[in-house]
């Protein structure tokens, strides 16, 4: 069959994003703004031509979930509106392959800034363990602003938003005692979430940055409890 148009970028994108998830905090300029447990969340102040644009680093440890389906739910279309607060409506625009979707969404409006949508495709993988080629405990799913012919930004009633998302779930298993089968007490998902939201349109900088410091840690929240309570009594999907 004949690639489609966007995957040269897709798989670029999705391997500068693992790169990118992997590196840590170590380079610096991070700063710690939100904590929650095992939950730590970091920003760069960035701007570019005055508006806002910090990158978000959150590193959180989920007990009892694999980092496959920790990707499974934010990748599926037909979770999303039970754990994403801020959607309003969500459109599956282009089924590129069995784990590429393009997403059209419309979020709801967060005062003081006028509503946004967002135009993204998103590619789930999984992707082999650089210190251990045969284990195939990570998980990702990247999503990456795009245009669509059908979907122009209108400069009509939304601001387009441009993002870049990735979700980097590793999971861990602590072996049981002998002979004692495998249970969800067993593992641990490893999450790096990474995201660079351009609002695509001016808010005062003191208000995106209060935005992003309520929302983020609200969503990472809201959206691993909601996988927590969704796998708990299911069999473990690796
Ligand atoms: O991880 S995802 O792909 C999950 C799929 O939905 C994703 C995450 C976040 C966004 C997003 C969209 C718009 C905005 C607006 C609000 C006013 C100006 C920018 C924001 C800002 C950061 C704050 C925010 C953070 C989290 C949730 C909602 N709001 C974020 C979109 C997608």
């Amino acid at each position: 069959a004949t690639q489609h148009h966007l995957w040269p970028q897709i798989e670029k994108v999705t391997q500068e994003q693992i790169h990118y998830a992997r590196l840590g905090l170590g380079e610096g300029g991070w700063q710690l703004f939100a904590e929650d447990g095992e939950m730590k969340m970091y920003r760069r102040e960035e701007e570019i031509d005055g508006l806002v644009v910090d990158p978000l680093k959150a590193c959180h440890v989920v007990r009892g979930v694999t980092g496959h389906e920790m990707c499974h739910y934010f990748f599926s279309p037909q979770y999303r509106h039970e754990w994403e607060g801020t959607l309003e409506q969500m459109t599956v625009v282009e089924n590129i392959a069995e784990d590429t979707l393009v997403f059209l969404q419309i979020h709801k409006r967060i005062w003081p800034a006028s509503q946004r949508d967002a135009l993204f495709w998103s590619h789930i993988t999984q992707v082999p363990d650089q210190h251990d080629q045969d284990s195939h405990n990570i998980w990702v799913v990247v999503n990456h602003s795009t245009q669509h012919p059908q979907h122009p930004p209108k400069t009509g009633k939304y601001v387009r938003v441009a993002l870049t998302v990735c979700l980097y779930c590793q999971t861990l298993v602590t072996p049981p005692a002998n002979g004692a089968e495998l249970t969800r007490e067993n593992i641990t998902c490893k999450i790096t979430y990474c995201a660079v939201v351009n609002p695509g349109g001016w808010v005062p900088a003191s208000a995106l940055r209060a935005i992003y410091k309520r929302e983020y840690p609200k969503f990472l929240k809201r959206f691993t409890n909601y996988v927590i309570d969704q796998t708990k009594n299911k069999p473990i999907y690796f």
